[in-house]
């Protein structure tokens, strides 16, 4: 069956889709779908009645009066406003979602971990109950700050929904691969690809292939956007078509549902009558996306030494400070590596950003081992950090020939707030209690002689 003709036999993909993929591509672009023929409005957003009897309904993403550019607005033409989801809210517990401000007495964060890959559960854990919250930074309330987590999914969601009003989601998974079906479409999403849910949007998971387990990075603030590129120019790293938003898709099932809402770290749920993923056609530019991470086109040192990573930045968040993000969402992908005459890994260093990393595959140039896909490591706010003792010994004696540095993929999600540990990931999730010492071996190598050059 085709992805936008979910319920309705008469549906069928219109205006800039394409049919065979289910997805338009562009970031940030004003896009127009419909599943059925003319459910669009042409030439004004809220006639005095829509076609097919639908309900007009405005999804805005930022203030109305955002500065054109980042001003971000969906229209939704639906067959029953958002408004009839939302019985009273009743309050529930999902004790391993954590939101910020979350700082423990008895749980300290200052340090460097690292974690071994989390286990898939033996526990049925669906999106919203296998969400387990690593870090949070900042303060969800005033909309600053992030937190990420560490999502393990085995079933699928069925008849249940789920939004948030703290923030858009970035997914990074790493196994297994699940269905976002949303409002706006559906995003089918593997290992390598990433998304972004967008804060406001209603949607369903479900399992495809699994269990499942990946990354999140919850963005309490602005919205990721694309970097500027600088002296780099208009193409390399991201490029916007790479980007893919989901084709209209609605289904028309009265049901008993269970809508659940993240609002300011706080969980509710209410009980409707019917499926919520009833947008039948929607013009906009606030939408989900899903991005594919082999698509990246790094750019780095072609000469000598070793740039900043933030060379490597997919997504930025801004903070309001320039220059200064809220979240770099970084991607350390393969690569060549034909710098000379110098130390090619990532160098010593402490950093005012605060440091979160997740492997996808393969092995990390820093940390040869220990640092394993599925793993994480954290190295929080102006903590020293670098190269493990065998990374330093190959990169201080490797022949500066060219390297492919093949088969490998690590991100990071780098705030300016220091990220604070839940008591789960210092207490429950298999930190590496060993971690630090990958550094110990790292001997004085002070001869008191000039260096000569090779
Ligand atoms: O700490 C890390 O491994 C991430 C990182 C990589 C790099 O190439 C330079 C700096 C940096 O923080
Ligand atoms: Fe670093």
């Amino acid at each position: 069956m085709n992805q936008n003709t979910l319920a309705h036999p008469a549906a069928q993909i219109l205006v800039n889709a394409r049919p065979h993929e289910g997805y338009m591509p562009g970031f940030g672009n004003d896009f127009e779908t419909e599943a059925l023929p003319g459910a669009l409005p042409q030439g004004q957003n809220s006639p005095q009645k829509c076609a097919y009897g639908l309900y007009a309904e405005q999804l805005s993403g930022t203030a109305f009066t955002a500065p054109r550019g980042h001003n971000e607005r969906t229209w939704c033409y639906r067959i029953r406003p958002s408004v009839k989801h939302a019985g009273r809210f009743a309050k529930i517990d999902l004790p391993d979602w954590k939101s910020a401000p979350h700082i423990l007495p008895d749980v300290i964060s200052l340090g460097q971990y690292r974690w071994d890959p989390i286990p898939h559960s033996q526990q049925k854990l669906t999106w919203v109950t296998g969400m387990k919250t690593v870090t949070t930074a900042g303060d969800v309330n005033t909309q600053t700050g992030m937190a990420s987590h560490v999502y393990l999914v085995t079933d699928s969601m069925v008849d249940e929904y789920f939004y948030s009003a703290d923030g858009e989601l970035l997914v990074v998974p790493q196994e297994g691969r699940l269905r976002f079906s949303t409002e706006l479409g559906v995003i089918d999403l593997e290992p390598k690809e990433i998304a972004i849910l967008p804060r406001g949007l209603v949607y369903r998971v479900e399992v495809l292939e699994g269990p499942c387990r990946g990354f999140v990075c919850e963005n309490y603030g602005q919205k990721f956007d694309l970097p500027n590129r600088g002296p780099i120019g208009a193409n390399c790293l991201a490029n916007p078509r790479d980007f893919k938003c989901p084709v209209a898709a609605f289904e028309d099932r009265d049901v008993a549902s269970r809508v659940i809402l993240k609002w300011c770290g706080q969980f509710h749920e209410t009980r409707i009558d019917h499926s919520p993923l009833d947008v039948v056609a929607w013009h906009g530019n606030y939408c989900p996306y899903k991005y594919d991470l082999r698509t990246y086109s790094p750019v780095g040192a072609i000469l000598f030494d070793h740039p900043d990573p933030s060379i490597f930045t997919v997504l930025t968040a801004p903070s309001g400070q320039e220059g200064t993000a809220n979240i770099d969402f970084v991607l350390f992908r393969d690569r060549w590596m034909v710098a000379e005459h110098s130390f090619r890994p990532p160098w010593y260093h402490k950093n005012i950003m605060s440091e979160l990393m997740g492997n996808i595959y393969g092995v990390y140039d820093a940390k040869p081992q220990g640092f394993a896909p599925g793993g994480m490591s954290l190295h929080n706010c102006m903590l020293p950090h670098g190269p493990d003792r065998s990374a330093f010994e190959n990169g201080s004696n490797e022949p500066m020939v060219p390297h492919f540095q093949a088969e490998t993929m690590s991100f990071m999600f780098e705030t300016r707030f220091p990220q604070h540990l839940t008591e789960w990931a210092a207490k429950s999730a298999p930190m590496q209690d060993d971690y630090i010492e990958c550094w110990n071996s790292l001997e004085k190598k002070f001869d008191g002689a000039p260096c000569v050059k090779p």
